[in-house]
């Protein structure tokens, strides 16, 4: 299998895509050109040979006229028309056979570039910048794996080599045509040119309809999927009715331009159709003239009037074909998109190197070097954007736990990212126990790090797949211990599938799914704990189960938290106060709590929320 071919183009971000003139069209128009040729680059092989195949198999057929007309002619003066019958029969085997053989073939390269634009996707949206990613809906992103794929297959079975195979029997239909009456080519080639230049104009619409249908569909999945996502919350405010109206306004949109497509595809149809009819009746009209004037025979009438029928099915074939690479355009146009998604190591990528394997324990090591420090960072998540983080700098000892705390938008989450690599320093450096971030893969950086976000993703699967994640040879025991730790152990013993129970994310509060991404975050045994602590009120079992996990981890390592409740505030050995993107004061909570105004004011907010 070659690599895919979106992989293998574009690492740094490209610029957006511009739009508005007719050359920054013709741009886009070009890079997507390219961009789909780089795709089918792979099966060009195949390609040429399905197209040779077709064009084989048309041959063949555009025999049939002559044939009848030599039928004709033999028993007009009596003679045998066997030889014709055997030729017509292994002309017709022929085709089959080629037809067959070309579909099979154009079939499976078809499959094949699927294939590869999802491997592509895959690994864009699995080894990307996470902030590009996230900074787009997560289905229109997907939806260019699921729905905009497949048409690349169908635009090359069905557009571009049945547009080969039917210039192929329009051109071949005028050779025989010319051979038979030149006059009468004549006449039915201008006729042509006009039914040419009406379909010229029609076509193109229903390309740009088919375009503008794909897009509605890739923002109607994103806000269906959303809506999903936040179904409790869309009930409780009674917004079934706007959210509904906000996907279907994207369905409707879909539905418009896709009737408006439909509309320009089917004058294409009725003009080649109706208009090959009328040249039809002009020809015969002026044939039947020639013939009753002695200029042409019946048999060459008859012949020439069947050529001038078999326009009709390549002329749909290529009104059809120019739609169909209309709608692949359109798609390997949103395919390509996901190449402006810079990967985060584009030479690891592109070298095939999976992920290292688990690195030693620094905790192990003798030295007493802090095990994480930011050195007066600035960073931004976009270049166009403000700088989230301003000469950030603190130091985070190799044990003990580190508390975050600051007002919204202080930078705290941020700072996380920036520990994990999902940002990148714009000056200033990090470094992981005293080597800078630089000097090391992503995955050396994040093998020594466990997370735990505010709102845990639960992955797809079962309980086991959720918690092996972390420890893939871990123990029932292990994993079990781990859940008893975040007191899930028993409910998950208590499904009749236990472990291998599917995990159905939506049925799962907040709380329990924290107290997984925990459970998770204790087997990964890491040197680093990062912890985001859920806002809102959480059950007394998810606040032990976070008290525990911190305090154990914190024995064993280093444990830095976004404090969300008084008590872990208090548990912190160090509490860091952030504002604006850097750090206002550090200490512990009591001598904060005696010097510090912000401080005060933000633990008075958490004392209300605690009760306390
Ligand atoms: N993925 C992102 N893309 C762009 N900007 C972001 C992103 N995440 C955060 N920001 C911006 O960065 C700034 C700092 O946000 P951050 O989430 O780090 O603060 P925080 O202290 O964790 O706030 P909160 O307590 O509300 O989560 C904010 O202005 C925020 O809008």
């Amino acid at each position: 299998m070659s690599t895919p071919a979106v992989g293998k183009t574009a690492d740094a971000p490209t610029s957006p895509t511009p739009t508005g003139t007719a050359d920054d069209d013709k741009a886009t128009s070009a890079r997507t050109w390219r961009f789909f040729l780089s795709l089918l680059r792979p099966y060009l092989w195949q390609i040429v040979l399905g197209a040779l195949l077709g064009i084989v198999a048309t041959l063949t057929g555009l025999w049939t006229p002559r044939i009848v007309e030599s039928v004709i002619d033999h028993l007009a003066v009596g003679s045998p028309i066997s030889g014709d019958i055997t030729l017509f029969a292994v002309l017709t085997a022929i085709g089959l056979v080629t037809v067959l053989l070309q579909w099979g073939m154009l079939t499976r390269a078809g499959e094949m570039v699927v294939y590869d634009v999802r491997a592509a996707i895959v690994q864009r949206l699995l080894r990307g910048h996470v902030p590009a990613i996230s900074a787009r809906p997560t289905a229109d992103l997907v939806s260019r794996a699921s729905a905009d794929a497949p048409l690349l297959q169908l635009t090359l079975a069905s557009g571009f080599v049945s547009f080969v195979t039917a210039a192929t029997g329009v051109i071949g239909a005028i050779v025989f045509m010319g051979v038979i009456d030149a006059l009468m080519l004549g006449i039915t080639l201008g006729a042509l040119v006009v039914l040419g230049i009406l379909m010229g104009v029609v076509m193109p619409i229903a390309g740009r309809e088919r375009a503008k249908a794909q897009e509605a569909v890739g923002e109607m999945s994103s806000q269906l999927d959303s809506s999903v996502r936040a179904l409790r919350t869309i009930k409780v405010l009674g917004a079934e009715g706007t959210r509904s109206a906000a996907v279907l306004e994207r369905a409707h949109r879909a539905r418009r331009h896709g009737v408006k497509a439909s509309w320009a595809e089917v004058a294409a149809y009725e003009l080649g159709f109706g208009g090959m009819n009328i040249v039809s009746v002009v020809v015969l009209a002026i044939g039947a003239y020639r013939v009753s004037q002695g200029y042409m025979s019946i048999a060459a009438l008859v012949a020439f009037f069947m050529y001038v029928g078999n326009f009709v099915m390549p002329l749909m074939s290529l009104a059809d074909g120019f739609a169909t690479i209309q709608s692949g355009l359109a798609a390997s146009k949103r395919i390509s998109e996901i190449e402006d998604i810079a990967f985060e190591e584009p030479e690891l990528v592109a070298a095939g190197v999976a992920a290292t394997g688990r690195a030693a324990r620094l905790a192990a090591e003798p030295s007493d070097a802090p095990v994480l420090e930011f050195d007066g960072v600035t960073a931004r998540y976009e270049d166009d954007e403000p700088d989230v983080l301003r000469g950030f700098t603190l130091s985070i000892p190799r044990r003990g736990h580190v508390a975050l705390v600051g007002p919204a938008g202080a930078g705290k989450s941020s700072a996380m990212s920036l520990a994990l690599r999902f940002l990148t320093p714009r000056q200033g450096t990090v470094r992981l126990a005293g080597v800078p971030y630089e000097d090391l893969t992503f995955a050396q950086v994040r093998d020594h790090f466990a997370y735990v976000e505010q709102d845990p993703a639960v992955l797809p699967g079962t309980v086991r797949d959720n918690l092996a994640v972390a420890r893939p040879d871990a123990t029932d025991e292990e994993l079990y211990a781990a859940l008893d730790a975040m007191h899930l152990g028993d409910a998950i013993r208590e499904l009749p599938d236990g472990l291998d129970t599917d995990l159905v994310p939506s049925t799962m509060t907040g709380g329990a799914r924290q107290r997984l991404a925990l459970a998770r975050a204790v087997l990964r045994d890491a040197d680093v704990l990062l912890l985001d602590e859920v806002t809102s009120q959480v059950s007394g079992r998810t606040e032990t189960a976070v008290h525990a996990a911190i305090v154990e981890a914190s024995r064993r390592g280093a444990v830095i938290t976004i404090a969300h409740r008084i008590d872990t505030l208090k548990d912190a050995d160090l509490v860091v106060v952030m504002e604006g993107g850097g750090v206002r004061a550090t200490g512990t909570h009591a001598e904060l709590a005696a010097s510090d105004a912000l401080y005060q004011e933000l633990t008075g907010s958490l004392r209300i929320n605690d009760g306390a």
